[in-house]
């Protein structure tokens, strides 16, 4: 039988073909994106409709300036923006809850695997296996777990003072952002795998993870754009990976040292029995994990969810406690108020003076409550999918699979909600009915289903260390601050452009 021969290409052919349809396919997909996508008719500047490129430019290019450029295209644009292809970014109140809150069952973008600990709590970004890891380990977090470990807290505040007290000889400033990082990453890695990482004892605050982590998080939106780059890095030898990318070696330094301490656990899990007080791993490996119907725990699981937690946990606090310090020493009235009312609630600085105790001091509250509202949490808008059967944002109808975000920037300076936002105002806290109108706003915690999951820890890490701060130092700002210091780099966290809060210190009786 003859067969009839198929006519075929030479690949060179195709090769052409291919490369030709290219700018078609560009074309056609531009046009399809601004005229023809269900968010066409949404308000936003006509690059972002027609490409993703737009925000890689602000991210990447523009060193993390994204959230600055996000105000003025509300400014612009109204409370809805079409800022990408798919994408949605709001300014009004109402969307926050809808995006975030209790009743929000929107999944998590992928993009969260930019960071490299996609199989943590943090990098779910299913929803329900999201809400088993929470539960599995939410108790190590609870009021209760806090409240029992707050010695081991404690412990490290104590430090904390006695390093900043032996400036006072020393007769020079204090680096007060490095010790508050340096500070928050020994209490969560004492607290978390009872494993200090000891960055109080590096000279000047100066320990190489806390100093590392800005070169880190600036290859995150490389990632985030180019993912494959993420899934080369996870695989590029430890040396190779440090040479072409000389900011990833805080990342493999950390890695490499909980590595180790997972590596002595998997062998030997009985050695969990021996240590001062429960870890993670005490609720990954032998607690709830099983009863939460997970499945069997791996290294790298172990490894990804100390390397979140280690990052969710430290850098935030920080900031917290350096937006705190930053204004209360620039405004003297409000140092002697918030100092009053400490000496007035603990005369004996030497006698103890616990979580809940700080917890009754109405200015000290205020005060914490006004750096988280400065310091936001997270600043970039935590992107969420809408989910097969679509959903609504403040009052808008939205398709499955639409991109929705809305900054706790933008919440935490709408001067309807906060008049003279960026004025740093302990005051707006303190009226009678500021709970009932403004503890809602207050999102540096985010809301809802994923909102952090260290809430109670953090709480009482700001209570212990600015109490016992303003109580047992007297601080003066050395004089090289402005406010320009507090222009940040918008990196999921804010990284500060500008020079460190220093201070000199004094000791107080
Ligand atoms: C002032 C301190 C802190 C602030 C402002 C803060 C803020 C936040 C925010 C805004 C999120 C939501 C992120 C998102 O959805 O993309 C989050 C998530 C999270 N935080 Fe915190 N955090 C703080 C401290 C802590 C601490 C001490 C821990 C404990 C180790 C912690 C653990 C987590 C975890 C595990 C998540 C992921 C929750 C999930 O995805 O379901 N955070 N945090």
């Amino acid at each position: 039988m003859i067969t009839p021969s198929v006519p075929t290409m030479a690949p060179s052919t195709v090769a052409w073909l291919a490369f030709a349809a290219l700018p078609l396919f560009i074309v056609g997909r531009a046009v399809y994106r601004f005229y023809f996508h269900p968010l066409s008719s949404i308000p936003g500047p006509k690059s972002a409709a027609v490409s993703s490129l737009y925000r890689a430019y602000y991210d990447i290019i523009r060193d993390g300036e994204w959230v600055l450029h996000l105000e003025s295209l509300h400014a612009k644009y109204g409370t809805v923006v079409r800022v990408g292809p798919n994408e949605l970014h709001f300014s009004d109140p109402r969307a926050y809850g809808d995006i975030y809150g209790s009743g929000s069952t929107f999944t998590k973008h992928p993009m969260y695997k930019c960071f490299g600990s996609g199989l943590s709590v943090f990098g779910q970004t299913d929803f329900h296996v999201a809400a088993k890891r929470r539960q599995a380990l939410g108790p190590l977090f609870s009021r209760r777990a806090t409240l029992k470990l707050q010695k081991e807290i404690q412990k490290h505040v104590d430090k904390l003072i006695v390093r900043l007290g032996s400036y006072e000889s020393l007769a020079k400033p204090a680096d007060l952002h490095l010790a508050f990082r340096s500070v928050a990453l020994d209490i969560i890695t004492s607290y978390c795998f009872s494993k200090c990482f000891n960055a109080l004892d590096a000279p000047d605050f100066s320990h190489h993870v806390a100093i590392t982590m800005d070169a880190t998080l600036h290859l995150a939106w490389v990632f985030k754009h180019f993912m494959f780059l993420r899934g080369l890095v996870d695989r590029t030898p430890e040396w190779l990976g440090t040479r072409l990318m000389p900011g990833t070696k805080g990342y493999f330094d950390q890695a490499n040292q909980l590595g180790g301490q997972i590596d002595e656990i998997l062998d030997d899990p009985s050695i969990l029995q021996k240590g001062d007080h429960e870890t993670m791993y005490h609720y990954m490996i032998t607690k709830s994990n099983v009863k939460a119907g997970l499945p069997p725990v791996s290294r790298e699981w172990l490894l990804h969810e100390g390397l979140n937690l280690r990052f969710a946990g430290s850098e935030t606090a920080g900031n917290t406690c350096t937006i705190a310090a930053f204004y209360v020493l620039r405004d003297e009235r409000l140092k002697q108020t918030l100092m009053k009312e400490l000496d007035d609630a603990w005369p004996d600085a030497d006698a103890p003076m616990g979580y809940e105790d700080f917890e009754r001091l109405p200015y000290l509250t205020a005060v914490i409550k006004e750096a988280l509202r400065l310091s936001y949490g997270t600043v970039t808008p935590m992107p969420r999918v809408v989910g097969p059967s679509g959903g609504v944002v403040a009052g808008l109808a939205l398709p499955p699979g639409t991109v929705v975000a809305m900054g706790n920037t933008i919440m935490h300076t709408n001067p309807e909600i906060f008049p003279d936002p960026y004025r740093f105002a302990p005051e707006r806290w303190l009226a009678p009915d500021a709970a009932a109108r403004l503890d809602k706003y207050l999102v540096a915690f985010s809301k809802g289903p994923r909102q952090c999951l260290g809430t109670n820890l953090a709480w009482c890490e700001l209570y212990l260390i600015l109490g016992n701060l303003f109580r047992k130092l007297d601080l003066t700002e050395d004089g090289t601050s402005s406010m320009d210091d507090l222009h940040f780099r918008e990196y999921f966290i804010p990284l500060y452009r500008g020079h460190h809060l220093h201070a000199y210190v004094k000791k107080r009786d």
